[in-house]
């Protein structure tokens, strides 16, 4: 049967991408969504502007919900000092699958840790299971309609302190009017909106930055 687009984006990542090196994993990625196939990556415009929250931040630990095919994953682990970790949670075993050996091929596993199950089910155990104290950064990039919803629990469950900053990709294509909306109306965010592109188009997408304020 035909491979599946996860699947030939790793293939390009075996022939194009040196093993040990994220940033080439990257250029081969966003090379092949560019020029041969559409794909959900945060993407290379986008990408930038994770980079430099991410490098603002300086975070130890980092929490992304929405794995798919581990891009935004090596976009990320690549930045973050030794003893820093990024905890990457996938709801679908295919794309798990996929973004373990993209992951392994950049030469980053030992500072991500990939959790496949839903959002709803795995943070109320983040701190149990992991020893995370609080997140330093939540990068949100799963179904939109969780994001909402999946901020709420991390709240209920006090993985969000002073300090921490959420950053949610999408939240004008596909669009997450509730949470938009949510974030920048409470008194406990301060939010800012980073205008750009959905990857690899000409449509207007953009990132949402939302620091927590505490209580
Ligand atoms: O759906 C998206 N991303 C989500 C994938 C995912 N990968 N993992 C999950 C997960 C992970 C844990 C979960 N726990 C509970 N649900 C979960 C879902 N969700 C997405 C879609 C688009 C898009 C734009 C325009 C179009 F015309 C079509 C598509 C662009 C993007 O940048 C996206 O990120
Ligand atoms: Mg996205």
């Amino acid at each position: 049967t035909r491979t599946s687009r996860p699947q030939r984006i790793l293939k390009a990542v075996q022939t194009k991408a040196t093993v040990g090196d994220p940033q080439s994993v990257i250029t081969a990625i966003d090379h092949f969504c560019r020029h041969r196939e559409w794909a959900m990556n945060v993407g290379d415009e986008k990408g930038s502007i994770l980079d430099s929250v991410v490098n603002e931040v300086s975070p130890v630990t980092v929490l992304e919900l929405g794995t798919y095919c581990g891009y935004s994953t090596v976009r990320i682990a690549r930045l973050l000092p030794p003893g820093a970790c990024v905890i990457t949670l996938e709801f679908n075993p295919d794309y798990a699958a996929i973004a373990r050996q993209v992951i392994k091929w950049s030469g980053l596993e030992d500072k991500v840790q990939l959790v496949e199950g839903a959002s709803g089910d795995w943070i109320p155990w983040m701190k149990e299971h992991f020893g995370v104290q609080a997140f330093d950064l939540v990068f949100l990039d799963h179904w939109k309609e969780r994001y909402l919803p999946d901020t709420k629990l991390l709240e209920e469950c006090g993985l969000i302190q002073k300090g921490t900053v959420l950053l949610a990709d999408n939240v004008i294509c596909p669009g997450t009017p509730d949470y938009l909306e949510y974030v920048r109306n409470s008194p406990h965010y301060n939010s800012q909106y980073y205008r750009s592109h959905l990857e690899y188009t000409k449509v207007e997408d953009g990132l949402e930055k939302s620091v927590f304020l505490g209580y």
